[in-house]
């Protein structure tokens, strides 16, 4: 029997009333079968951490990857990937009922600096691309996660201990559609009950695939110039203190999100938070576990601007409290799996070549 949504959204107050048990309302898919994912811009950073973490749990060929990039080998060859410009709706739309998909995790955008650079592609991408997917998902009633951002926050937010809900005008392109997608995610929520869910990320840092053309890449980059030079320069100052997660964190956040049973969420956009530092301490923990000779210099550009108006750190108390966020990476953890995992591929170069002697006559 199909079960007119009204109703289905008013089920838990019913037998509330009646003194029932509580009814779980499930209306994304209906049979015990693991759902169809659809990941956009699944060739970015996130999106292929993503890709293998949704297909190690509901199996490979439930989980379609997209992006308007090429794939490489291994991407193609790990299930099904597909051309999808999220600025179509039409071949979003063929692709749904092709796949019978039932959740989609947007990831296509444009990060914030590229869109201080390219405003005109971070409108179209962030706000056009976003309408279409979530129109998409309010048609075929699907199941919609698309991350927000720290870049959310602006100049005016307070700062340290950033709260979920309180000023919000961001002077970036970015942050502007990355609002924009809150307020439209939650308005499809309420008006048309498009399970729409959200995450407010910090800086993201992984060893895996090379960020996007964001303010916080530096902390990146940083780990694979280490590794190759032994030194770096940064384009943010020395103090510029920001929030940020390791690549595991963050895809175990978003999958708890993910599969959170609809009535266990209160609101629909949450702030994660794991870790903080500045350049000059990620620097000095390099020189802890990696080369007291490791030298940082520093040429702020417009990116330093960017991140002044970002927080210092976020509270995430609700994503604690109803989907059970639990960060378990800080700073010192980050930088010793960002070290290990990256130093085979610097192996020939001088500088790990060169360490990995003296450690050897070190024993
Ligand atoms: N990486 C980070 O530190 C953070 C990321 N986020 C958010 O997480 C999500 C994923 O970010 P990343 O993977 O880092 O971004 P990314 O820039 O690495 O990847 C974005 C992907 O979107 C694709 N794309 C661009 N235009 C497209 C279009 N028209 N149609 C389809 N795909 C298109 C690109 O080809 C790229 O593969 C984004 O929403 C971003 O705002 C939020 C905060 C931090
Ligand atoms: C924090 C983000 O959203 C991203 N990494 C960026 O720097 O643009």
């Amino acid at each position: 029997m199909l079960i007119p949504t009204a109703t289905l959204r008013a089920m838990p107050r019913i037998a509330q009333l009646s003194r029932l048990a509580p009814i779980t309302v499930r209306r994304t898919y209906a049979t015990s079968r693991p759902p169809r994912v659809l990941v956009t811009g699944s060739l970015g950073q996130l999106g292929s951490s993503m890709v293998n973490t949704l297909r190690a749990k509901f199996g490979r060929d439930n989980v379609v990857a997209s992006d308007i990039k090429k794939p490489t080998d291994v991407q193609r060859n790990s299930g099904p990937f597909v051309y999808a410009d999220v600025l179509n709706y039409k071949s979003l739309d063929k692709l749904v009922v092709d796949y019978g998909i039932d959740w989609v995790v947007h990831f296509s955008a444009v990060l914030s600096a590229v869109g201080e650079r390219n405003p005109a592609l971070g409108l179209d991408v962030n706000i056009n691309g976003f309408q279409n997917v979530l129109e998409v998902a309010k048609n075929h009633r699907l199941r919609l996660l698309s991350p927000s951002t720290m870049g959310a926050f602006g100049p005016t937010t307070p700062k340290d201990n950033t709260p979920d809900f309180t000023i919000m005008r961001p002077n970036t392109i970015y942050g502007i559609t990355k609002v924009h997608m809150e307020l439209l995610g939650e308005y499809y929520n309420e008006k048309f009950g498009v399970d729409f869910r959200s995450l407010r990320y910090p800086g993201i840092i992984s060893a895996d695939t090379p960020p996007g053309g964001g303010t916080t890449d530096y902390a990146v980059d940083i780990f694979h110039a280490a590794l190759k030079d032994n030194s770096y320069t940064c384009f943010l100052k020395d103090d510029a203190m920001l929030p940020m997660m390791y690549i595991d964190d963050c895809i175990r956040g978003t999958m708890q999100l993910l599969e959170a049973p609809e009535e266990s969420l209160t609101q629909r956009v949450y702030n994660v938070n794991a870790c903080a530092f500045t350049p000059a301490q990620i620097a000095d923990e390099i020189r802890k576990q990696f080369s007291s000779e490791f030298k940082m210099d520093y040429h702020p550009d417009f990116r330093q601007q960017i991140a002044e108006t970002w927080p210092h750190s976020m509270e995430d108390n609700a994503a604690r409290r109803d989907w059970a966020w639990n960060p378990q990476y800080e700073t010192s953890d980050i930088v010793a799996v960002m070290l290990k995992k990256l130093a085979p591929v610097y192996q020939n170069h001088q500088v790990v070549s060169q360490m990995a002697a003296e450690t050897a006559v070190a024993q």
